[in-house]
């Protein structure tokens, strides 16, 4: 379970502060599939970033299976983030010198890629639909495509969170289609938590919770 707890978040700008996220209180049920929606600005962005520990609330607090994130070392939300988060973002920030086998596995590049997770990779990128293209660099891919990359590095390290910043941002609506599809038959598969932030409700139907934020609040929850 994942608990957000009056959480706001504030910027200081030349002109005074930014307030970005004004108590937002929510929470998401361990392996259940949630959409948070919202016009341009309004925080979505900013609570996927604090929900993955990439950056902190300024009051409030984000629990995550028991523990406090804010309360975690800088170690500790740097192993939280490796292991347990698994980051689908809209630039796909694949590598352009790499295969997609091996973009795959850059998550694991620092801890060295055995065998088996070369295999499992190999496996994953099939599962995704790209089983002609492992040796494909970037370049040599589509969007939708370098996007289903993105998918497969996320959740090769199989994390307990999947956090998608809209991953259908640049497709045409086939591909994003089959992007919502693939996230959700994971999250089924491998029991993660999957948060997408997402313009886009057009694949809206198959979910467990949508969230709507408005101006820094949440206006409905569903
Ligand atoms: N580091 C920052 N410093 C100052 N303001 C920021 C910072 N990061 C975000 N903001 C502001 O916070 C507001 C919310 O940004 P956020 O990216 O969370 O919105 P969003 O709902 O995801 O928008 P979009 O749908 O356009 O991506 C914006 O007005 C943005 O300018």
């Amino acid at each position: 379970m994942i608990e957000v707890r009056n959480v706001t978040k504030s910027y200081r700008s030349g002109a005074g502060n930014v307030d970005v996220l004004r108590g937002v209180t929510c929470e998401f049920v361990e392996g259940s599939c949630s959409f948070i929606l919202g016009p341009s600005g309004s925080g979505k962005s900013t609570l996927l970033y604090l929900l993955g520990a990439l950056d902190l609330p300024t009051s409030g607090e984000i629990v995550f299976g028991g523990r406090s994130l804010g309360k975690l070392s800088a170690g500790q939300q740097n192993l939280f983030r490796r292991h347990e988060v698994g980051f689908v973002f809209q630039s796909f920030n694949l590598l352009k010198n790499l295969d997609a086998l091996n973009n795959t596995l850059v998550p694991f590049i620092a801890e060295g890629c055995t065998p088996e997770l070369r295999r499992r990779a190999g496996e994953l990128l099939d599962r995704v639909g790209l089983q002609n293209r492992w040796h494909h660099r970037p370049s040599q891919l589509s969007g939708g495509e370098q996007q289903r990359v993105a998918i497969a590095r996320a959740v090769l390290k199989q994390p307990r969170v999947i956090l998608a910043d809209e991953p259908t941002g640049e497709l045409d609506s086939d591909s994003g289609r089959v992007v919502f599809e693939l996230l959700r038959e994971l999250q089924q598969e491998q029991g993660a938590t999957v948060i997408t932030v997402t313009h886009d409700d057009r694949y809206l139907r198959d979910t467990d919770q949508i969230l709507r934020l408005e101006n820094g609040r949440l206006s409905t929850k569903t």
